[in-house]
């Protein structure tokens, strides 16, 4: 019984494992958030940043990802359901991004308000 459930929880995280693996191999976005991932990191290591900005930061990647995540399920769900071109398949694929592009425009305002004041500190000491 407990072997069973500790195999279906391994199994389960082997599965999202392939679906990050599959988001990497075709999303080129993917590789857009995922240099923006490390560049905030270091950003916030470098401006060392509160715990509560580590946690604000690390949830507004964890958002990033999910909607590229959910978006590319869809496309894949699209695909298969509809391969050829159908209006409510282009609603479904276009909004599916605008969630992409409403949690990429989040993360810009959460880095400005972030970033913004310490970055300013430090240039300021500069001089
Ligand atoms: N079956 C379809 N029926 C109607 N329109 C479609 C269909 N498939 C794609 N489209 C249109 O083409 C756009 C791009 O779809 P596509 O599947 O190529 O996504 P994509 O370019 O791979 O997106 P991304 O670059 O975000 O991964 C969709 O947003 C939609 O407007």
């Amino acid at each position: 019984m407990q072997r069973a459930f500790l195999r279906t929880r391994w199994l389960s995280f082997r599965y999202a494992f392939a679906g990050i693996a599959y988001v990497f191999r075709t999303q080129k976005n993917a590789w857009i958030h995922a240099l923006a991932t490390l560049l905030v990191v270091a950003m916030g290591l470098w401006l060392k940043i509160s715990a509560t900005g580590w946690a604000v930061l690390i949830l507004t990647i964890a958002v990033v990802w999910s909607a590229e995540c959910f978006n590319t399920a869809v496309e894949a769900t699209i695909d298969l359901v509809s391969p050829q071109k159908h209006p409510l398949a282009k609603i479904a694929k276009d909004t599916a991004a605008a969630g992409v592009l409403f949690a990429a425009i989040g993360s810009v305002g959460v880095g400005l308000f972030l970033f913004g004041p310490p970055l300013y500190e430090k240039v300021i000491s500069l001089f």
